[in-house]
């Protein structure tokens, strides 16, 4: 069997820390979920978040992003500088750009790594964005509407404006109508605009999905098992969707129990088992550890188990991979 994946994979040069995960730990009553966890991505990666199930890698992402306030640890976020209308950057106190112009680059500047803000709200608007393990789209809303909806937390217009639909309420609605038609086209969906996303296919509302958070201006996007459920043809459109993401600047964190997605896609990945870190390291390296494997096969999960085939196939990519790079 022969990978015949024809995506560049070479990545960009890794710069500055995004995030930066510090002896993470995460408790539920007596329950240890994630124990002093570290996790640092840095601009232009693609990290793989990987585990039985159980692990604790929703838990984590959770403590990412904001969902969860960690029992014990620190969680760090590069700001966003903002941009202004002359199209200069400056720091923000709470985070990302409020632009009005709907431009066309995803990619925002990481800035110093502070304390996550307290309100998920402020964690989007200081570039980070994320995706969950099930879909939540809004059913009876159009393919554009649901971009729109994610493009709000960048415009400014307040209660009043939007009630009186001013010129400058107009302004921002067709900046955002046009921005999210872009998204569109760039996840590839730019023919559905108008189809209502609950008629939409399983692998399509995903991508739809991805572009709602793309619509929050982010540095950094955090998908949550964006391939379950898919068909393989599916999963490799999901596989050069994220390459295309990363290329445009942004770094990305991936949570899959699909190993030959992640040793596929990621450039680094860190195995969570019963909460602790296993091993962070290439995919080579993880791939190749005795002790993830084990900790697959003793699981009996048949989804996550390491077929030997597939080991030589991901080998094969791998070297690949590292002789691209
Ligand atoms: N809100 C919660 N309250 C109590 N226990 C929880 C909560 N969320 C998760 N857990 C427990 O924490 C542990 C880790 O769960 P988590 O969902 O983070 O694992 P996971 O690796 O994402 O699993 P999966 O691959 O099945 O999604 C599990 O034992 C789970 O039952």
């Amino acid at each position: 069997m022969t990978v015949t994946d024809t995506t560049d994979r070479s990545a960009p040069a890794v710069g500055a820390p995004v995030l930066e995960a510090t002896g993470v730990t995460m408790r539920f009553g007596g329950l240890l979920a994630v124990n002093d966890v570290n996790l640092t991505v840095r601009e232009g990666e693609i990290v793989g978040l990987i585990g039985p199930n159980g692990a604790g890698k929703t838990t984590f992402f959770n403590c990412l992003t904001g969902l969860y306030k960690p029992t014990s640890g620190q969680v760090r976020f590069a700001s966003a500088p903002k941009v202004t209308p002359n199209g200069s950057r400056r720091a923000t106190k709470n985070g990302g750009p409020t632009t009005e112009s709907g431009a066309v680059e995803l990619k925002q500047p990481a800035g110093s790594l502070q304390p996550l803000p307290p309100k998920p709200r402020a964690v989007v608007r200081a570039g980070m964005a994320r995706t969950f393990q099930n879909i939540r789209l809004f059913a009876n809303m159009t393919a554009l509407e649901n971009v729109m909806v994610g493009r709000y937390c960048r415009t400014s217009s307040g209660a009043l404006t939007s009630v009186l639909r001013g010129p400058k309420f107009r302004r921002e609605e067709a900046a955002t109508r046009a921005r999210a038609q872009e998204l569109l086209e760039f996840v590839g969906l730019g023919k559905s605009a108008e189809n209502l996303a609950r008629n939409m296919p399983y692998g399509d509302q995903r991508r739809l999905e991805i572009a709602r958070a793309l619509a929050t201006d982010p540095k950094l996007i955090l998908l949550d098992e964006p391939t379950a459920g898919m068909n393989p043809q599916e999963t490799k459109q999901a596989s050069d969707l994220i390459f295309k993401i990363r290329d445009s600047g942004l770094s990305v964190v991936v949570i899959e129990h699909d190993m030959r997605f992640i040793f596929n896609l990621c450039d680094r990945v860190l195995c969570l088992v019963r909460g602790e870190a296993l091993i962070e390291g290439s995919p080579g390296e993880v791939q190749s550890d005795p002790r993830v494997i084990e900790a697959y096969i003793g699981t009996g999960e048949d989804d996550d188990e390491v077929d030997p085939d597939e080991a030589h196939v991901q080998d094969t990519t791998v070297s690949e991979r590292e002789g691209n790079a």
